[in-house]
């Protein structure tokens, strides 16, 4: 079978432990020492148009370090490129003996985060949760149609619900627009384009200012627009070569989809994508889940999105604040590593298998006995 996704049911947790959060914050109000003169919140949210500080600060990577890294991908040979697309995207199930016994080493370090509820929200206490949440994969199904991973609409209702208690961001590689039309709530912030495209709630919430007229928006790679539509045309039209594969605009960033790509046209994909990305040295390659993504290459990433916006919401060197981030892609560990670094929050990779991450905690899919994505 060459299309493969199977994970349908990867919302369930995520909503489990979304709807807890908000039950323990009925609970227990206290903890949310937040009100709009002690912590600042919203505070400048409008004039946030230029960049943080450092560490925060949008700082492009200096020509040297581009042609370091073009070197490296330039000699890089094809057959490395598929060895990692196969590594990041496994596609054969494991036995069930050796997944399970890989899962429990996995789990003492990475619990899940709703056996640990009672001692994460102990560690919350008393201080301005805000939430940070990853879309495909986390608030909606893997599928084969990047234009159908809807969102179901009571993970809608409950995302709303945690909107009303706390700051809620989405962080995601999509195009802004594109992911707002899959929430349909203006009351959030959304991250778009791997964290390069940031606006604030459009809509009466009580985390925007309504006194301060336009909400915050930020774009770090703006410059980077006609680049990225360039090279986004010449992969649509490379990619009309190969079965299955399609090409997603995603604004400061492109996808090269390849889940619908016989396997043994991946090395003929991986070739197509270098021919075009070698005569753009601006520009660097990661991997997500069976997608080869284009980006910038600026130090900007979804953990200085977080930053940003905690930033921006008041919470520059604060203490008092809890950030959470849910997640499940490579992408994703730039945001839970910022909070390592921060020593603030925690970090939840949703994950039916174990992987290297930095998060703390887990959410899984416990019924899930194949792995086929
Ligand atoms: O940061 P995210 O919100 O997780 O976005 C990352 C990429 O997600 C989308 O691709 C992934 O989901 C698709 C729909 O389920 C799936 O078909 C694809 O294989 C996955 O990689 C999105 O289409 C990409 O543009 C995002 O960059």
């Amino acid at each position: 079978m060459v299309c493969g996704g199977d994970l349908k049911d990867i919302g369930v947790e995520v909503e489990a432990k979304l709807g807890i959060i908000l039950s323990a914050h009925k609970m227990t109000q206290q903890n949310v020492v937040l009100s709009k003169t002690k912590s600042g919140i919203n505070r400048d949210l409008t004039v946030a148009q230029k960049p943080p500080a450092a560490p925060g600060g949008y700082i492009p990577i200096p020509r040297r370090r581009v042609l370091k890294n073009l070197e490296i991908n330039g000699g890089q040979r094809i057959n490395a490129w598929v060895d990692s697309m196969r590594a990041s995207s496994p596609t054969h199930a494991k036995s069930t003996s050796s997944l399970a016994e890989e899962h429990s080493s996995w789990i003492l370090r990475h619990p899940s985060a709703l056996d640990m509820f009672e001692q994460i929200m102990d560690a919350s206490r008393g201080k301005q949760i805000v939430m940070f949440l990853d879309y495909d994969g986390t608030l909606s199904p893997i599928v084969d149609d990047p234009d159908r991973a809807f969102m179901s609409d009571s993970m809608r209702k409950t995302v709303r619900k945690l909107a009303r208690c706390f700051p809620t961001a989405i962080v995601t590689g999509r195009c802004r627009d594109k992911v707002y039309n899959f929430v349909r709530l203006a009351e959030l912030y959304y991250a778009g384009s791997h964290g390069m495209d940031i606006q604030g709630p459009t809509r009466d919430s009580k985390y925007s200012n309504k006194d301060k007229g336009e909400p915050v928006l930020f774009q770090p790679a703006s410059e980077f627009l006609p680049m990225i539509d360039e090279v986004y045309n010449q992969l649509v039209e490379k990619m009309k070569l190969i079965p299955g594969a399609r090409v997603e605009n995603n604004k400061f960033c492109a996808s090269v989809h390849f889940r619908c790509v016989d396997e043994k046209k991946w090395s003929e994909l991986a070739q197509e994508v270098r021919s075009v990305l070698k005569e753009y040295p601006k520009l660097r390659l990661n991997q997500g889940r069976k997608v080869l993504e284009i980006r910038p290459s600026i130090k900007w990433d979804k953990g200085k999105a977080l930053e940003f916006l905690l930033e921006s919401l008041g919470f520059a060197n604060c203490n008092d604040v809890f950030p959470v981030y849910i997640g499940d892609d490579k992408t994703d560990e730039d945001a839970f590593k910022k909070l390592r670094d921060r020593g603030q929050g925690f970090g939840i990779l949703v994950s039916k298998f174990p992987k290297d991450t930095t998060a703390s905690y887990s959410l899984q899919e416990p019924n899930e006995a194949s792995i086929i994505d």
